[in-house]
């Protein structure tokens, strides 16, 4: 199995470049955003007292998150692999993740880490905020708020992997085709390409 940590600040361009990979790579995407928005949508208890985090630009429980990525595990018994988007974002939720996967047969293959400086992310998310509802997405403050988050509680699940010899790191700055190739020259390296769209891939990115 094949099972990435796409990881990187809000707007570092993580759930564009899983659109990509999924296809790619047939991977099942968890992103705890999507399903906590999904949440938040079908008002659940759950939900409504995410939004309430959410919207101030701080994280939800570890153990919430958890309990959703270990039911989503079960309902996809049959995947290729996953990409988690926006998951683990502490410690503690990289530990479970790895015991998660555990009871599974699998482990998690790499983390590969988009960096982008603040300036660049307030800018694209102030962009997304136009059109991606999302009401963290609206204000210059709240953004702010989210990537000081990010540096403060996130950023050290980088070197849980580091640790691991599974962290990679690229320029999340940079046309997303090239992203996206770069991307793929690091899961290449975990997981020989053998079918055919995985080959085609590999050959993309060669030429
Ligand atoms: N390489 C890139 N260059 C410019 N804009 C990008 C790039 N990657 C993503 N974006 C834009 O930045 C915004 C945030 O991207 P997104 O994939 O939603 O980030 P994340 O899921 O990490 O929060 C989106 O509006 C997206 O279109
Ligand atoms: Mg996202």
């Amino acid at each position: 199995m094949l099972n990435l940590v796409l990881f990187g600040p809000p707007g570092a361009g993580k759930g564009t470049q899983s659109q990509k990979l999924i296809a790619r790579y047939n991977l099942v995407h968890l992103s705890t955003g999507d399903l906590l928005r999904a949440q938040i949508t079908q008002g659940t208890e759950l939900g409504l007292r995410a939004k309430k985090l959410m919207d101030e630009g701080l994280l939800v429980p570890d153990e919430v998150v958890i309990g959703m990525i270990n039911s989503a595990l079960s309902d996809n018994k049959q995947a290729a692999g996953f990409i988690f988007d926006g998951f683990p974002r502490t410690v503690p939720q990289a530990a479970s993740l790895d015991q998660l996967l555990a009871q599974h047969d699998t482990g998690v293959s790499c983390m590969v880490a988009l960096e982008v400086a603040e300036e660049e992310l307030v800018k694209r998310l102030l962009e997304r905020g136009k059109t991606s509802g999302r009401p963290d997405d609206q204000n210059e403050e709240k953004i702010r708020k989210r990537v000081t988050v990010y540096n403060t509680e996130t950023a050290q699940v980088a070197g849980y992997y580091a640790e691991q010899q599974k962290f990679h790191s690229l320029n999340g700055i940079g046309a997303i085709e090239d992203i996206f190739a770069q991307i793929c020259a690091i899961l290449d390296k975990h997981q020989p390409a053998t079918t055919e769209s995985s080959r085609q891939a590999t050959d993309e990115v060669k030429a």
